[in-house]
Order: structure tokens, then C-alpha cells, then sequence
């Protein structure tokens, strides 16, 4: 895997760029598409081995990993009518594109895997789902923090729908700031004391020795204020009401996958 394709040079895509390019010598060469001439050129101006191409079909015909990271409702103008080839192996990263919708649009016989790479694979510090597994991109990812392959797309769209808390739980910090303003205390204190008590909790999440459960009962003095705010706020209704959301966005996610109806799916691309 010596070559990589971007098609569609934007958050996710310059992410991956720079996660590939600062991961040490084993970094292959990338290929970005015109789009987005700028960020494009910057990329390529801040890392050897990066260079933009002429036009997408380029980007394919350089490449023997292409990643597909425009958004979805872009994908018919950015793809429709390139050529690739079925030695290549494409990468779909769009949120709600099933596979057989994108071989559709690529009209190609080569391995496609969907994959769900977050930003912090920028850092290379985060795992990335992939389905169906593959070598290559089981390398690409692995080099970038990881890779998790699933069974099928089923429970890849339950890894998906996970993927949807997350801005819910910067939501959640925010909020405990307000609560804390609002009792006088300096914004910016309450700011910095949230944000350092929770990346405490990040860390402790990399002791794997430890169950999720472990660590909350670890964590809570019996009749505690930890526990407290666990029962009276996280209760079962609470648990449930979030239990459902999951339910509901599963359902969709698969409905989309089901879909099948060349775009008109029912639900907006979401991320
Ligand atoms: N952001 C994230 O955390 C994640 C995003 N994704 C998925 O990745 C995809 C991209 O998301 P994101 O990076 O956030 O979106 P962005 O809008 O940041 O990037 C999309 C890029 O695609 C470019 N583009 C549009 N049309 C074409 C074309 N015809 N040829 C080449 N490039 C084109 C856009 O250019 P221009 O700006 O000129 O329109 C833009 O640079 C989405 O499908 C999303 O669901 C998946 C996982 C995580």
C-alpha cells in the first residue's frame, strides 16, 4: 500500500492526510483531488510525499487505496463516470451510503469497505470500523490508530449509531460549566476544572483491565454524591429514553441501507 487516493479533501479527508503523512517512514505517497484547491495545495505544501491531481479519475489512476470522503449528496458529480479499475480497493467513508449504492455510482468490480474513521485519526489515535475486512485497509487504519472490521453491515451500523453520541457528550460537559457559572463561578475556571476532570476520566478509560461497570463502581463512594447524581439523574428513565434514541437511529441507519433508491433515502446525512 504504497499509494492512497482522497477524493474530497475536507475535515475527514485532511485528517487522514495529515495522520498518514506524520506516522513516520512507513507513510505512503497521497494523491488529493482539485477540490478545495486550497486546502488541497496547503497539504501538499506542508507534507512531502502529498501532491494534487489534475482531476478525480487521476486520483484513481495513482492510487491503489481510494478514499471516498465528499459529502453524500456530492457523490453522483464527484464520481460518476471515473474508471476503477478492479485491482484498486475503494474506501467509503459517507455517512449513510451503503455499499452497493456506491458500486453503483463507481460501476466498478473492485473491493469496496466502508469505514467510519473519526477525526482523531489526525493523531493516529483512534480506531476505525471498517466492514468488510480487507488487508489493505486493515493497514491503512491500523497505521492511523486501529482497525476494527465487523462481521456485516448490520452491526456496522450499530458501531455507526454509536458514533452519533459523541457530540452529545460535549453537549453534556458544556452544560456542567453552565451549571457552575450560573453559581458564580468564573466562566473560564469552570471551563478548565470540566475539561481536566473528564480528560482524567479519558485516561482511565486506556486501563482495559477494568470493565465500563468496574470502573463507575470504582469511582463512587457508597451513598457518595457520585452516586447520588448516577441515581437520581442517569435513573432508569433517563437510561431508557437514551436506549431508545439508539433504537430509533439504528432503524433508520438500516432503513437507509434498504433504501436503495439512489439518494432519495429517508434520512439526511448526519455525522
Ligand atoms: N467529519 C467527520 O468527522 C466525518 C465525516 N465522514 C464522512 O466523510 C464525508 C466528508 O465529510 P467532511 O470531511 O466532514 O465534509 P467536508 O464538507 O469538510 O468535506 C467534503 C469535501 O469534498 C469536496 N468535494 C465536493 N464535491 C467534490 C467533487 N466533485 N470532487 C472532489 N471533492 C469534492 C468538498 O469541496 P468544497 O468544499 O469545494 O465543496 C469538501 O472539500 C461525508 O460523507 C461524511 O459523512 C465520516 C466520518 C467522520
Amino acid at each position: 500500500m504504497r499509494h492512497i487516493g482522497i477524493i474530497g479533501v475536507g475535515e475527514i479527508g485532511r485528517a487522514i492526510v495529515t495522520g498518514l503523512r506524520d506516522g513516520g517512514d512507513a507513510a505512503p505517497e497521497v494523491f488529493l483531488s482539485p477540490r478545495g484547491a486550497r486546502a488541497s495545495a496547503e497539504l501538499a505544501e506542508r507534507h512531502v510525499g502529498v501532491r494534487v491531481c489534475a482531476g478525480n479519475q487521476e486520483v484513481v489512476d495513482r492510487s491503489e487505496v481510494v478514499v471516498i470522503a465528499v459529502r453524500r449528496d456530492d457523490r453522483h458529480d464527484a464520481l460518476a463516470g471515473l474508471r476503477v479499475a478492479g485491482d484498486k480497493v475503494v474506501v467509503n467513508v459517507m455517512a449513510g451510503v451503503a455499499n452497493d449504492d456506491l458500486r453503483r455510482t463507481l460501476a466498478t468490480e473492485a473491493p469496496i469497505v466502508r469505514a467510519v474513521p473519526l477525526p482523531a485519526v489526525r493523531e493516529r489515535r483512534s480506531v476505525t470500523v471498517t466492514w468488510p475486512s480487507h488487508p489493505a485497509t486493515d493497514a491503512l487504519f491500523e497505521h492511523l490508530g486501529g482497525v476494527l472490521p465487523v462481521a456485516d453491515e448490520q452491526a456496522f451500523d450499530v458501531f455507526s449509531a454509536l458514533t452519533g453520541t459523541l457530540t452529545t457528550h460535549y453537549a453534556y460537559l458544556a452544560t456542567l460549566t453552565a451549571w457552575a457559572t450560573r453559581h458564580g463561578v468564573p466562566a473560564e475556571d469552570a471551563e478548565r476544572y470540566v475539561r481536566g476532570l473528564f480528560q482524567g476520566v479519558g485516561r482511565s478509560l486506556s486501563d482495559e483491565t477494568r470493565a465500563l461497570r468496574q470502573l463507575a463502581a470504582d469511582h463512587e463512594t457508597p451513598r457518595g454524591s457520585n452516586e447520588r447524581i448516577r441515581t437520581t439523574w442517569f435513573d432508569p428513565a433517563n437510561s431508557e429514553a437514551l436506549t431508545a434514541a439508539l433504537d430509533a437511529l439504528l432503524v433508520d441507519l438500516g432503513a437507509d441501507r434498504a433504501a436503495d433508491d439512489g439518494g432519495r433515502s429517508p434520512m439526511a446525512e448526519r455525522g
